[in-house]
């Protein structure tokens, strides 16, 4: 089995590639999802986090509050590596498993949204970085998530740059026309992966 992760910045297609290549009949797994499971009320991330911060972390309900821990986690020095220390290894073991279920399979794709920032190369036996020119990055992020430019250009900037992502990757799918476009970019890619 070939393990291909999948990344790029926010808005660049990362999502459309992965519903296209599961239309196509792949498998894909997604770390976002792998880590929002780990999160909910007293499964394992829940309570490594509860025992490490206790309630600061948590809403009313005792329910991870997203915006309390992104505060602790970005706005005070040492949180960001106790939270990656607690959940990385806990999304690695889920992914695991998740992929022993998928053996036989030839290609198995992973989206992992912030897999260069995480350091995750070494889990994949490629990396494909989904790009698109960053006017258009603005544009569809307008667009489709009614984020305003300026909020949208402060949002990329705390990721890695997309020029360094493209620069890293094993192979980089370029999403600057229509989703046909796409979708044809993605077989192309797919004839030239399929024969490694
Ligand atoms: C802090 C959390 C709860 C915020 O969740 P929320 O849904 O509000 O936002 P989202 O996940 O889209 O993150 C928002 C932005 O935060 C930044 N960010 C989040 N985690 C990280 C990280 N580990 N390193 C660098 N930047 C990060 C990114 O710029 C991202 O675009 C969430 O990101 C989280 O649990 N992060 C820790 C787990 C992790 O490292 N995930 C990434 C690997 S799967
Ligand atoms: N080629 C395209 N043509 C038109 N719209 C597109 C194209 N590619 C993506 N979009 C739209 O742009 C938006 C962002 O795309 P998508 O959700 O796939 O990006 P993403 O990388 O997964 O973003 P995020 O990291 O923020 O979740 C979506 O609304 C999507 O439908």
């Amino acid at each position: 089995m070939k393990k291909i992760g999948i990344t790029g910045v926010m808005g660049a297609g990362k999502s459309s590639v992965i519903e296209m290549l599961k239309n196509a009949g792949y498998h894909v797994l997604d770390c976002d999802r792998i880590n929002d499971e780990l999160l909910m009320k007293g499964h394992a991330g829940y309570q490594a986090l509860i025992a490490e911060f206790k309630d600061t972390i948590c809403d009313a309900q005792g329910d991870v509050d997203r915006m309390k821990m992104s505060v602790l986690m970005f706005q005070e020095a040492g949180n960001k590596e106790k939270i990656e220390a607690i959940l990385h290894p806990l999304i690695q073991a889920r992914l695991q498993q998740e992929l022993e279920q998928l053996q036989q399979e030839t290609l198995v794709f992973v989206e992992v949204p912030l897999l260069y920032e995480v350091g995750w190369e070494s889990c994949f036996d490629e990396v494909w970085v989904v790009a698109a020119d960053e006017e258009l990055l603005l544009k569809r992020l307008q667009q489709h998530r009614h984020v305003a430019k300026a909020e949208a250009k402060a949002r990329l900037r705390k990721q890695l740059p997309q020029a360094v992502k493209v620069e890293k990757a094993d192979r980089v799918l370029w999403n600057n026309g229509d989703k046909e476009e796409l979708q044809s970019n993605i077989y192309a890619i797919l004839k030239e992966a399929e024969g490694f």
